[in-house]
């Protein structure tokens, strides 16, 4: 049987996912039957020549003979609709996009289990690291005391341009744009805003509430920033037993400190926890075929449990229960930013 797929987006994550799909063919018995895009033109039709191409997301959404939408066009809006629709309709949803899952995720992952459908959304979070696969399988036996992570792989390639290759920050984040590696506006990157939804999503795998983004203090990049080893962080730590430090923004780090030597659009995440201690993943964390690979795990994953005539629950939504967090933020610093402990 071929599981029949609509793609919702054909940029950076969308031709990834095409690209390592016709290098792969004909081992998946999956086929994109249709995408939607804001625009078509000549060299795309040429391109995608055995895709049908559509301006219109809706109507690949209501398409009934697709099976799995896999949404890589970002925004929440109109993309809350679009996804909402698909889940009621019955079909799988692969997405991206963590603007909309650290805002809405949660409530799309219930929508999922009662509709017997897959939600699956690894490739919103470190790109290409199976972070949320990991923190929800784990970890069962274990207390996740603290995450520290590099989350952003735009800022942290501006850095390291900047700081080590002495590039100008405007040609460095120009650079990440050519690369790939930053959203369509890259405000989000350099302000902070884009780790703190992935903050909020690691949030609440780990630690099991939703913070809102407004509870997330955050910092960007874009401001003058101190001569000395210096990277874009996300912090979650439990304080005590009911409270948990959250916190986005560039912190001094030391030397000996992993971290440290992760550069370029690489991200990173240090997971402490009672049992397991100290653990750490780091891989490529933006870029076309790094999210793609995650986005087409999550596929691979979908396609087992369809043909098991398994439910998929990837990441244990069904009994994660909800905790009660007093959520804190970070001491203040007198001057200059902070250093992590
Ligand atoms: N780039 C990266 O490294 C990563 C990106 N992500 C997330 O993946 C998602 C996609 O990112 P990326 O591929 O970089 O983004 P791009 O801007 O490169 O691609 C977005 C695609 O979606 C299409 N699109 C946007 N809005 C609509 C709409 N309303 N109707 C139809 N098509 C639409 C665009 O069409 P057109 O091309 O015609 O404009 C484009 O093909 C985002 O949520 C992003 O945050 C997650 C991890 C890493
Ligand atoms: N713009 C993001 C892309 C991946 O999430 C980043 O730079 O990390």
């Amino acid at each position: 049987m071929t599981i029949k797929i609509g793609l919702l987006g054909l940029g950076t994550v969308g031709g990834g996912v095409i690209d390592i799909l016709r290098a792969q063919h004909p081992a998946w018995p999956v086929q994109v039957t249709r995408a939607a895009v804001r625009h078509i033109t000549p060299a795309r039709q040429a391109q995608y020549s055995n895709i049908p191409l559509t301006t219109d997301a809706a109507s690949v959404v209501a398409d009934s003979t697709i099976d799995v939408i896999i949404e890589v066009m970002g925004d929440v809006d109109p993309t809350l609709p679009l996804l909402e629709t698909a889940l009621h309709t019955g079909k799988h949803v692969i997405s991206a996009n963590k603007d909309l899952i650290a805002q809405h995720g949660e409530e799309l992952a219930q929508l999922a289990l009662a509709q017997h459908v897959g939600f699956y959304y690894e490739a919103a979070v470190m790109g290409a690291i199976p972070i949320l696969h990991t923190l929800a399988h784990t970890y069962p036996s274990d207390q996740i005391q603290r995450i520290v992570g590099i989350a952003n792989g735009t800022s942290n390639f501006i850095l390291t341009q900047t700081s080590f290759f002495g590039s100008r920050y405007t040609s460095a984040l120009r650079e990440a744009q050519a690369k790939g590696f930053a959203e369509a506006d890259p405000t989000n990157d350099v302000s902070g805003l884009d780790a703190a939804y992935k903050l909020a999503i690691l949030t609440r795998l780990a630690f099991g509430v939703t913070p809102t983004i407004a509870q997330i203090p955050r910092q960007g990049i874009d401001q003058k920033l101190p001569d000395a080893i210096i990277k874009p962080l996300i912090i979650a730590e439990r304080r005590g037993p009911r409270q948990l430090m959250l916190a986005v923004g560039p912190y001094v780090i030391k030397p000996s400190n992993p971290l440290s030597g992760v550069n370029g659009a690489n991200n990173a995440v240090l997971i402490s926890s009672t049992n397991m201690q100290d653990m750490m993943l780091m891989g490529p964390g933006a870029g076309a075929r790094p999210t793609a690979s995650a986005v087409l795990a999550d596929l691979a994953d979908l396609v087992t449990q369809i043909r098991q005539g398994t439910v998929p629950d990837p990441y244990h939504e069904r009994t994660r229960s909800a905790a009660d967090w007093q959520i804190i933020a970070p001491e203040p610093v007198s001057t200059g930013i902070p250093v992590l402990a």
